[in-house]
């Protein structure tokens, strides 16, 4: 058995632990990072970047059949499933080279290619290496949730780590779970010429605001996913190429291929965590806000840590632990300005709370929702995008949260971000000057609706320039 002494120990090469292993290693610690399957982890091979792909090649094809409203004539697409396939692949082998092994091992960082386990509070085993280090990091990420539902288990289905392997296009998929991976996934496949049918046993898009997800879930159903909510499955089965799938209330699908979306579940089942007295929750390693498990020498971040799952909170929570395993700085971390996009088309984004948590927190009365649509933006006009719509929620001035659907959500929810994590008010963004004709105007006149009542609605701001144009020479 090798030993090896470090100052950083990082479980986990995906998006947190590669951030963390890249800045520690520059910074001059020594790190040593586990990786037991590929570099690069769920974000870059099983998730956003796939996806992403795959959504992309069906936004090509679907925009030939949408000229009709330029005067372009419109076809109907021939769509060669296996190269759509090629092109996500291609996508994840060009961006791979960031998060291989050899940059990482070029910025000075000890990589093994082994899964980690903990031996005891200071000692974690990889393979046939022994490392003892100053301070730990588990990143081990989150794997696709598969519920136990009578059937699954001798039926073929597929996850999020494999369907973007699957080359023969399906005639008809089912996914189970209407929540973001679900939903991107069929608009992909239904675009690639699939029927798709999604079950979603409660509301779909149910972590966001009612009001945004019922835009972008008119505009997939539009496109010809049918969507069907409250259908809890209880039973699949399978006969032949045929999948037959069933829900609470005896309603039966069928249809030639499955995908199971229903959540994730952290990557911490296999660590020997108690050897080290690191304690969990029903979501993932207990966390205080600095980041620290309940053995203060071990930090989880990213999908392990069980808050937000996405790549950017992953990374957000790198840039604490560094700052304190690294500077010994206090550091702490709020979701609070964490936004997330979902990139179906339209996009839908989110920053900070919803109208409904907003109220919930600071009373309905003191919460005003400033909302503003895509209708009545000008490049959305141009460019016939017109379903959308920004809502803003303010307290006295200050932005709570910004919901948004429609072209471009991902981008335009930025500013709100940024607002939100500066803990600007609704006036910096009014104050901006945006350039015309932009989508990003919506984020500026959404701003302009906290000002309408209090100028343009208001008998004291009249009496006052009735006043001053009474007297101005
Ligand atoms: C289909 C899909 C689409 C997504 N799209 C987006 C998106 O568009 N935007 C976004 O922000 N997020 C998206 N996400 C979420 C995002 O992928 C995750 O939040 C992110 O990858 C979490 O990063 P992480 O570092 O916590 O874990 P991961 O990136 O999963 O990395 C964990 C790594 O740890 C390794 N590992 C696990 N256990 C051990 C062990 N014991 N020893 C050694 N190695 C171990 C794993 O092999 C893995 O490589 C998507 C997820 C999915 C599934
Ligand atoms: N664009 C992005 O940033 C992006 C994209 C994909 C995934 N992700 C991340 O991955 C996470 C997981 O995504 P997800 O869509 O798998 O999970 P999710 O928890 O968001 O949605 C799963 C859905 O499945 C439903 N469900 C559960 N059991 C069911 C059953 N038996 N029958 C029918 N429906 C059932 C749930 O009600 C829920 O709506 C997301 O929360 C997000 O953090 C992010």
């Amino acid at each position: 058995m090798n030993t090896i002494k470090a100052d950083l120990c990082i479980i986990g090469a995906g998006s947190g632990g590669l951030s963390i292993a890249a800045g520690a290693a520059q910074m001059g610690a020594s790190v040593v990072l586990l990786e037991a399957d590929k570099m690069g982890g769920d974000c870059l091979n099983y998730g956003c970047v796939p996806s992403k792909a795959l959504l992309a090649a069906g936004k090509a094809a679907h925009a030939m059949t949408q000229g009709a409203k330029f005067g372009i004539t419109p076809v109907v697409p021939e769509i060669d499933f296996a190269a759509a396939k090629d092109h996500v692949a291609k996508v994840i082998e060009t961006i791979a080279p960031v998060d291989s092994q050899e940059r990482f091992e070029g910025f000075g960082v000890n990589v093994i290619r082994e899964y980690g386990t903990f031996v005891d509070e200071n000692t974690v085993e990889a393979g046939d290496t022994r490392i003892t280090a100053r301070r730990f990091v588990i990143a081990t990420g989150s794997t696709a949730f598969v519920p136990p539902i009578p059937g699954l288990d001798q039926t073929t289905y597929f996850t999020n780590e494999n369907i973007f392997d699957l080359r023969d296009k399906p005639d008809h998929l089912i996914v189970i779970g209407g929540g973001p991976i679900g939903l991107e996934m069929a608009q992909a496949h239904r675009r690639l010429g699939c029927k798709v049918t999604v079950l979603e046993g409660m509301r779909a898009l149910g972590k966001d605001d009612p009001e945004i997800a019922e835009v972008a879930l008119k505009n997939i159903r539009a496109g010809g996913v049918e969507i069907v909510e409250g259908a809890q499955i209880e039973s699949v089965s399978q006969s032949g190429a045929e999948i037959t799938v069933t829900d609470k209330m005896d309603r039966t699908w069928t249809g030639s291929h499955l995908l199971v979306a229903v959540g994730r579940r952290a990557n911490i089942g296999n660590l020997n965590l108690e050897a080290a007295g690191i304690e969990t929750t029903r979501a993932g390693i207990k966390v205080d806000a600095s980041l620290k498990s309940t053995n203060r020498k071990v930090y989880a971040v990213g999908d392990a840590a069980g808050g937000l799952q996405f790549t950017h909170k992953a990374g957000y929570d790198a840039g604490i632990v560094i700052r304190s395993a690294l500077f010994g700085l206090p550091a702490k971390g709020t979701d609070r300005h964490i936004p997330w996009a979902t990139y179906t088309d339209p996009e839908i984004a989110q920053v900070g709370l919803t109208e409904e948590q907003a109220k919930k927190e600071h009373g309905a009365h003191a919460v005003e929702v400033l909302r503003f649509h895509f209708n009545e933006n000008d490049r959305a006009i141009a460019e016939g995008k017109t379903d959308g719509l920004v809502k803003v929620m303010v307290v006295k001035g200050k932005v709570l949260g910004a919901s948004i659907v429609g072209p471009q959500a991902g981008e335009l929810i930025q500013l709100w971000a940024l607002v939100i994590a500066n803990k600007q008010k609704i006036s910096a963004v009014a104050n901006m000057v945006a350039p015309y004709p932009t989508l990003g105007e919506v984020n500026k006149r959404a701003a302009g609706q906290y000002y309408i009542p209090r100028l343009f609605e208001s008998d004291r701001v009249k009496t006052i320039v009735g006043l001053v144009q009474k007297y101005l020479p």
